[in-house]
C-alpha cells in the first residue's frame, strides 16, 4: 500500500479515499460471493421442493386410506415449504456478524461451526430471512429468529454479547448495493486490524439501513423491519409465549411490525404447537390488514388467520353501521348477564295446564312435568339448542304415559310407546306447545328480538339505563353490525347449533354428495368404465379424497369453535369487553400478544389501564371473568417513534395534552426534518363561510403537498392522506376531485385505498396506517369528540403535516 506524504495533505486524502474505495469494492465483491451462494442455495431447495410437490401430486388419489392421507399430508408439507421459500426472495440475506470468538458461536444452536463455506471457523455468520444450510447441512445463512442471532439485533457497545462487528448488507434483486458497518467490541480486534476497521467505519454511515427504510417513499403496504430491529423491540419479538405480553406504545413505534415479527418468532421457536393450533391475528379494519399482509409471507410465514371483529364469526357478515356511543354500550361486559337472562328467558314455565290435542284425544302440558325436563336439561350441562333434545324427549315420555292411559294402550310395549311418541312429536298442539317451553333460535334471531323490542330489551336488561337502550334499540331486519359480533358470538356459545341448521347441514352434505355420485356415475359410462369394477359411489369416495385438503388455517377460519395456540391483537386499545371474551374462548392457553397505545383510544374517555382494558381476560384484577383469573400479564413499553418526525411529535403530544389528556407513554421521535408542520388556520378568513373559498383553498392545500412529494420521491410517488371528520369525508372528497389531476390520483383501483395516491379517509380507517403526507382538515371537529382520534391523525406522516382548518384550531395547535 502507497501510504501519502505528509507534506500534501490533498494528496493524502485522495490516497485514502481511493483506498477506501477500493476496500470498499472488495468487500461488496466478497459480500456479492456470499449472496450468490445464499441464492444458488435458496433456488437448489426450492427446486426439490417443488419436484417433490410434483411427484407427490401425481402419485394420483388410489390405494388405501391412510397411504391418501400420507400423500396429502406430504403434499401439504412441500407447499408450505415452497411457499415459504417463495416468501424469502427480497433480500434473503441482510446482516453479518463477526464474533470475538468461535466459542460464542457454539453456545446456540447453529452447526456452522465445522467446515462452512461462510462461517470463517465460527467467527462469520450471515443473517438471512431464513435459515439456509448447503447440500452438506453447513451453515450458509442464519435464520434471523434464532438465538444466536440475537447478538445482531441487541448487541452494544457497553454488552457486545461476544459480536465485533455488525455489517448490514443492502440488497435489491440479489445484487450487493451497499455495506454499513458498526463497530460493537475495538478491544476485540487485534491492534493490526484496528486501523483498518477504522477505515471501513469512517467510509460507512452509522444507522444508514434504519435512516433509509425510514426515509424511503410509502407505497401503500407496510414492510417487513427484519434488517432494521432495533434492540428493545427484539426483545419484545422474542419474549416468551406464555400468558398475555403487552406491548404499549406511542404512535409509530413499531408496535404493529413487532407484533408481526413475533408471530414469525414464535412459528420459529414453537413450530410444532402453532402448526398443529394456528395463530389468530386480529386487526382493526380489512383496510389494516390489507396494508400488512406482505409483511408474514416475507418472513416466510403464511399459516396465519388474520381477521377483524367484524368477521371473526364464520357465516356472520356484519355489514352495517353505527355509532361510536352505540358500539360503545354493546362493548359492555353486562351483555354477558343480559344475553345469558335472555336465553334463560326462552325456557318458561306454563301458568297452568295446557292442552294438546293428538289424534282426537286431549293431553295436558303440566307445569310441573314442564319443570322437571327444564331442570334435567339444565343439569346436561348443554347448550339451550342441545339441552332441548333432553327437555323434549322427557315431556314426550310423560305425555305417552297420558296417552297410553287415555287410550288403554299399553305403556310398556317398546313398540306401542314408538307409536304414540310420533303422533305426540309431530301434532302440530305438542310442537307449539313444548316449543314455547324451550324455544330453538339462532344467535342472530335472538339478538333481533332482543334489541327490536323495547319492552322484551327493558325487562331482560336491567342494567341498561333508558339512554342506553335507546341507543342499542333498531327496527328489526337491521344489518348486523361489528359490534355485534361479540354479542352473536356470545349467544351462539350459550345456545349451540339449532336443530334447524344442523338439520341444514346435513341436508346440503346430503345434496352435494347426490350430486357426486351421480356425476361419478356419468364419468363411469362416458369413460366405459362400467367393467363392475369401480361403482359410482366409490369414484365419489375418490373424487371427494382427491379434493384439495384445506391448510390449517382455512379449516380455522371456517370453525367458530377453533382454538389458537396465540392471537395476536393489534390496536388492542379499542376492544371492548365482549369482544375480549370471544378471543378468550379463542386461546383457552391464554397466550397473547397485545399491542395497542391507550392514548390512541377513539373515543371520549381513554380506559386508565391495561388491567382495565384486559379484565375479561382474567389478568388478575377482574372481579368475573371469563377466563382462570390468574393469566399472567407482563407488560413492555417502546419508546422510539420510527415514522413522525420530532416537531410534527410534539405538536401532537401537546395537543392532546391541551385536550386534557396528556400522553401517558410520550414517545422520542429518531429523526426531525425540516419543514414538516404547516397549520394554515383560515377561520378568520372569509373561507370560514364561503364554501367556494374553502373548497379552492382545501385543493390547492392538497395540490401544493402534492406537488412536493413529486419533489421528493419522483412524480407519482409516495401516498398523501386527507383525514378528515368521517362525517364530512364525502364533502371533502367530492371538493377535491373537482380537480381532474387530484381526481385521477384519488382513484382506488377495486375499492382499496391503499393503492391511491391521494385518499380522503376518517381517522378511524387511518388507524394503524401511515402516510408520506397528511392533510389534516379541520382538527377541532375531531378532537372535540375524541382526542385519540386527532392523536392518531397527526401521526401518521412520516414526512409532513400540512393542517388547513376553516373552524378555529384547537388550543394548543
Ligand atoms: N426497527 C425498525 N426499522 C425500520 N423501520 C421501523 C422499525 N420499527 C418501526 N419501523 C417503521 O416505523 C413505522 C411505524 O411502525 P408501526 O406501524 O409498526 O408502528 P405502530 O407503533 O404500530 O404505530 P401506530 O400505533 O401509530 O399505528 C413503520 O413504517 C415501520 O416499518
Amino acid at each position: 500500500m502507497n501510504l501519502p506524504s505528509d507534506s500534501d495533505p490533498a494528496a493524502a486524502a485522495d490516497s485514502s479515499r481511493t483506498t477506501g474505495d477500493t476496500t470498499r469494492q472488495r468487500e461488496v465483491a466478497a459480500e456479492q460471493e456470499v449472496v450468490d451462494l445464499a441464492y444458488g442455495e435458496l433456488d437448489r431447495q426450492l427446486d426439490e421442493a417443488r419436484r417433490s410437490l410434483a411427484a407427490t401430486e401425481a402419485r394420483g388419489a388410489s390405494g388405501t386410506h391412510q397411504a391418501r392421507g400420507e400423500r396429502d399430508a406430504y403434499a401439504a408439507h412441500y407447499s408450505s415449504i415452497v411457499s415459504g421459500l417463495e416468501g424469502v426472495e427480497d433480500r434473503l440475506v441482510f446482516g453479518r456478524m463477526d464474533l470475538a470468538s468461535p466459542a460464542v458461536a457454539e453456545a446456540g444452536p447453529s452447526r456452522g461451526g465445522t467446515g462452512s463455506p461462510v462461517t470463517n471457523g465460527g467467527l462469520r455468520h450471515y443473517v438471512g430471512r431464513t435459515g439456509l444450510q448447503d447440500a452438506r447441512y453447513r451453515e450458509v445463512v442464519l435464520d434471523w429468529r434464532a438465538p444466536l442471532a440475537r447478538a445482531f439485533y441487541q448487541a452494544t457497545a457497553s454488552d457486545p454479547m461476544g459480536l465485533v462487528r455488525r455489517r448490514h448488507i443492502d440488497t435489491a434483486d440479489r445484487t450487493v448495493r451497499g455495506l454499513e458497518d458498526e463497530l460493537i467490541d475495538v478491544s476485540a480486534l487485534a491492534p493490526s486490524q484496528r486501523a483498518g476497521e477504522r477505515l471501513d467505519v469512517e467510509g460507512l454511515q452509522g444507522e444508514g439501513a434504519l435512516i433509509a427504510a425510514m426515509s424511503a417513499g410509502r407505497d401503500g403496504r407496510m414492510g417487513d423491519i427484519v434488517a432494521t430491529i432495533q434492540a428493545e423491540q427484539d426483545r419484545v419479538v422474542t419474549s416468551d409465549s406464555p400468558g398475555v405480553l403487552v406491548v404499549q406504545g406511542g404512535p409509530g413505534t413499531g408496535k404493529t411490525a413487532v407484533a408481526l415479527h413475533r408471530v414469525a418468532y414464535l412459528f420459529y421457536a414453537e413450530r410444532e404447537r402453532l402448526e398443529r393450533s394456528g395463530v389468530l391475528l386480529l386487526g382493526p379494519s380489512r383496510t389494516f390488514l390489507r396494508y400488512v399482509e406482505q409483511v408474514l409471507p416475507s418472513l416466510g410465514e403464511t399459516g396465519v388467520v388474520s381477521t377483524t371483529l367484524a368477521d371473526l364469526v364464520p357465516g356472520v357478515h356484519a355489514r352495517g353501521t353505527e355509532s361510536a356511543q352505540t358500539a360503545e354500550v354493546k362493548s359492555r361486559a353486562v351483555w354477558a348477564q343480559i344475553l345469558r337472562r335472555a336465553v334463560r328467558d326462552l325456557q318458561r314455565l306454563p301458568d297452568s295446564p295446557r292442552p294438546i290435542r293428538v289424534e282426537g284425544t286431549t293431553l295436558r302440558l303440566e307445569p310441573a312435568d314442564v319443570r322437571e325436563a327444564q331442570a334435567r336439561a339444565r343439569r346436561s350441562g348443554k347448550p339451550h339448542n342441545l339441552a332441548r333434545e333432553t327437555f323434549v324427549l322427557w315431556l314426550l315420555e310423560r305425555l305417552t304415559d297420558q296417552m297410553a292411559a287415555a287410550t288403554r294402550q299399553d305403556a310398556t310395549d317398546a313398540d306401542t310407546r314408538a307409536w304414540i311418541r310420533e303422533d305426540i312429536r309431530t301434532a302440530r298442539d305438542a310442537r307449539r306447545e313444548i316449543n314455547l317451553c324451550w324455544m330453538p333460535t339462532t344467535p342472530e334471531g335472538l339478538l333481533e328480538r332482543l334489541l327490536s323490542r323495547p319492552a322484551v330489551l327493558e325487562r331482560l336488561a336491567p342494567e341498561l339505563d333508558a339512554p342506553s337502550r335507546a341507543l342499542v334499540a333498531r327496527p328489526a331486519g337491521s344489518e348486523l353490525t361489528p359490534a355485534d359480533v361479540p354479542l352473536i358470538d356470545e349467544l351462539a356459545e350459550l345456545l349451540g347449533p339449532s336443530a334447524d341448521a344442523q338439520a341444514r347441514r346435513t341436508r346440503l352434505e346430503a345434496q352435494r354428495r347426490a350430486e357426486l355420485v351421480a356425476y361419478a356415475a356419468q364419468a363411469i359410462e362416458s369413460q366405459e368404465l362400467g367393467d363392475g369394477m369401480v361403482s359410482a359411489d366409490m369414484l365419489a369416495d375418490r373424487m371427494e379424497d382427491r379434493g384439495p385438503s384445506l391448510s390449517l388455517a382455512e379449516r380455522a377460519r371456517a370453525d367458530r369453535t377453533w382454538t389458537y395456540g396465540h392471537i395476536v391483537v393489534d390496536e388492542a386499545q379499542e376492544l371492548g369487553a365482549m369482544a375480549w371474551r370471544a378471543l378468550a374462548r379463542r386461546c383457552p392457553v391464554r397466550s397473547l400478544t397485545v399491542v395497542g397505545d391507550l392514548d390512541q383510544f377513539s373515543g371520549p374517555h381513554r380506559p386508565r389501564s391495561w388491567h382495565e382494558v384486559l379484565s375479561e381476560l382474567g389478568t388478575g384484577r377482574a372481579r368475573r371473568s371469563a377466563a382462570a383469573p390468574t393469566t399472567p400479564v407482563r407488560e413492555e413499553v417502546l419508546t422510539v417513534c420510527y415514522r413522525t418526525p420530532a416537531t410534527v411529535m410534539r405538536a401532537a403530544e401537546s395537543l392532546l395534552a391541551a385536550l386534557g389528556q396528556p400522553p401517558v407513554y410520550p414517545v422520542r421521535s429518531v429523526r426531525d426534518l425540516p419543514d414538516c408542520l404547516e397549520v394554515e388556520d383560515l377561520s378568520a378568513t372569509t373561507a370560514a363561510t364561503d364554501d367556494q373559498e374553502w373548497a379552492s383553498r382545501l385543493r390547492a392545500a392538497v395540490i401544493a403537498e402534492r406537488r412536493r412529494l413529486d419533489e421528493a420521491l419522483g412524480t407519482g410517488g409516495g401516498r398523501l392522506a386527507v383525514i378528515t371528520d368521517q362525517a364530512d369525508s364525502g364533502r371533502v372528497a367530492a371538493i377535491l376531485s373537482q380537480d381532474p389531476g387530484l381526481a385521477r390520483a384519488m382513484e382506488a383501483p377495486g375499492g382499496d385505498v391503499l393503492r391511491s395516491r391521494v385518499a380522503v379517509m376518517g381517522p378511524r380507517l387511518a388507524k394503524g396506517l401511515e402516510f408520506d403526507t397528511v392533510v389534516l382538515v379541520d382538527p377541532a371537529r375531531l378532537g372535540g369528540v375524541s382526542p385519540g382520534d386527532l392523536y392518531v391523525a397527526m401521526t401518521r406522516p412520516t414526512r409532513r403535516l400540512r393542517v388547513v382548518s376553516r373552524v378555529p384550531l384547537p388550543a394548543g395547535l
